[in-house]
């Protein structure tokens, strides 16, 4: 392999791997005719092949002119994938990267009936923009394919290596968590335009106040409760919106919608 310009195949061009090719594109990582996207409906694909990426059908002609395989179907399209896949690993060992929520590395392998090198990884759409909070695990893959795969998803967001047990755990709190938090900023945006600002004003406000907030605790090492002190006034504004916030179930909301995301990306492979 060529550890600077590997050939990557992407299998299942939906929403995260359009978002990873796209990201890694953006990051200077690989240029689009190094990598391959696969999908059934390739017309989908043809703005995609008009950029200049290789797009096919082909999951099996993929494979075997790749470096690195990155699976991202739904856990429930995944078994037929690897059925189609299985006979490349006879001839070669492309590094495979899956995405694909709530399936072991053991899963894969058994699967492949292979001894195949795999690495999970979980990404979030921000991968798009560079900005993915992505999380690394395998239990048996190399050292050196476990950086890898950090120093590829470090070019397009910040990755940190957690123990495989922990991922459905990342899915909900990282992956689904992009949704959550866009929810929570149109919230603020809708409450917005309730007090008097114009709908596009209200959400461009929400979401610099977000970002804001955000990078106050990322750049300053600080604790939410820190930053949160210094915004609240005595017998203020704000401490009566954030206790209104707590009386009506803000932080339990969350903290239990994190907990139901968490189970059921356990259970998508296995109950489907
Ligand atoms: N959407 C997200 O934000 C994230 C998704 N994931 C995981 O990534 C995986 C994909 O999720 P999405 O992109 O949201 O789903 P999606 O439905 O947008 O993408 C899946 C794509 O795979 C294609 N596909 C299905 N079977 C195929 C086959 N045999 N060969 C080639 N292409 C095939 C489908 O046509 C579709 O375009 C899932 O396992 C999900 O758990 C992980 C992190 C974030
Ligand atoms: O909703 C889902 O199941 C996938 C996994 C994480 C984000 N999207």
């Amino acid at each position: 392999m060529n550890p600077t310009n590997p050939r990557i195949a992407i299998l299942g061009s939906g929403n995260i791997g359009l978002s990873l090719a796209k990201g890694l594109v953006k990051a200077g990582m690989a240029e689009p005719a190094r990598i391959t996207l696969t999908r059934r409906n390739t017309a989908a694909l043809a703005p995609l092949a008009a950029a200049g990426y290789a797009t096919t059908s082909n999951n099996l002609g993929a494979v075997q002119g790749a470096d690195i395989v990155v699976l991202a179907v739904l856990p429930q399209q995944l078994n037929k994938l690897l059925d189609e896949i299985a006979p490349a690993f006879q001839h070669a060992q492309p590094l495979l990267i899956s995405v694909v929520s709530g399936v072991s590395c053991a899963d894969i392998r058994r699967h492949l009936q292979q001894p195949a090198r795999v690495v999970r990884a979980m990404p979030n759409t921000a991968i798009a923009i560079g900005q993915s909070m992505t999380c690394v695990a395998t239990d048996e893959a190399p050292e050196e394919d476990l950086d890898l795969v950090e120093r590829l998803f470090d070019t397009v967001g910040v990755s940190i290596r957690i123990n495989e047990e922990l991922m459905t755990s990342a899915t909900a709190l990282c992956a689904c968590g992009i949704a959550f938090f866009l929810r929570a900023i149109r919230a603020a945006s809708q409450g917005g335009t309730e007090i008097g600002f114009h709908a596009h004003d209200a959400l461009k406000m929400a979401a610099q106040t977000a970002k804001g907030a955000a990078d106050l605790l990322l750049q300053l090492a600080s604790h939410p409760e820190q930053e949160i002190d210094k915004v609240t006034s005595p017998k203020g504004c704000t401490i009566a919106g954030l206790n209104e916030m707590e009386h009506q179930g803000f932080s339990s909301a969350m903290i239990k919608g994190i907990k139901v995301s968490a189970d059921k990306a356990g259970k998508l492979y296995h109950e489907g």
